[in-house]
């Protein structure tokens, strides 16, 4: 009899009340713990609190081909969409995609140096207070500076009291 390994992607130490860093370790685009994962890392620059921007050189191969040679447009947006999420932490928010648009202006491709940058754009104010819609934009890069795909995305910032309903707690500071 074989029973699945739910231990690969759920271990133990998951158990109890993790945070939702923990929880983060098997995202497909950051989470170190995701064998399968892209294992994006970023930089972010906050110096300009107007204009936060998420930085990450990557290279991918064959794994995530679609065209020959060429990244796979599905993963394009995942790329996208990590850019974008990753901005949400500086503003001191967790937030979830809830809408996406990607230009796809050249074939992206597999075995190249490149470079994935987020930029938040806005966050309307609602009643005084920072809204819960969170404007961002990203674009992958060749090295030469040539975009070859961009995307604009609407983040919903996400109440923490339904984290604590779900037994996730925030992320450390
Ligand atoms: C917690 C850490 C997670 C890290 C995630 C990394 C990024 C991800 O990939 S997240 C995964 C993909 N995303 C998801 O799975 C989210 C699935 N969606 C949801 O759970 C819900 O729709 C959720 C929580 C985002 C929002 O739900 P809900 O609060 O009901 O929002 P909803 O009312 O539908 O829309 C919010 C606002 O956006 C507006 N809106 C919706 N679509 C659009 C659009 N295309 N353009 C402009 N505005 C829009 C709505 O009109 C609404 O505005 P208002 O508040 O003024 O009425």
């Amino acid at each position: 009899m074989t029973t699945p390994d739910t231990a690969r992607h759920t271990p133990n130490s998951m158990d109890g009340n993790p945070t939702i860093d923990e929880r983060a370790n098997h995202c497909f685009g950051c989470g170190p713990a995701n064998p399968q994962g892209l294992h994006l890392a970023f930089t972010t620059d906050t110096s300009n609190p107007e204009a936060i921007t998420a930085t990450c050189h990557f290279q991918l191969d064959r794994m995530h081909e679609g065209p020959p040679g060429y990244i796979h447009g599905g993963i394009v947006a995942a790329l996208l969409d990590e850019a974008m999420s990753k901005l949400n932490r500086p503003l001191n928010v967790l937030a979830m995609t809830r809408h996406m648009e990607i230009d796809y202006l050249r074939p992206v491709p597999l075995y190249q140096p490149l470079v994935l940058i987020g930029r938040h754009l806005n966050r309307p104010a609602k009643d005084g207070t920072p809204g819960r819609k969170l404007f961002h934009q990203a674009e992958i890069q060749h090295p030469d500076g040539t975009v070859l795909a961009r995307s604009k995305g609407l983040f919903i910032a996400i109440d923490e009291k339904l984290l604590f309903a779900a037994g996730i707690t925030p992320p450390e500071a």
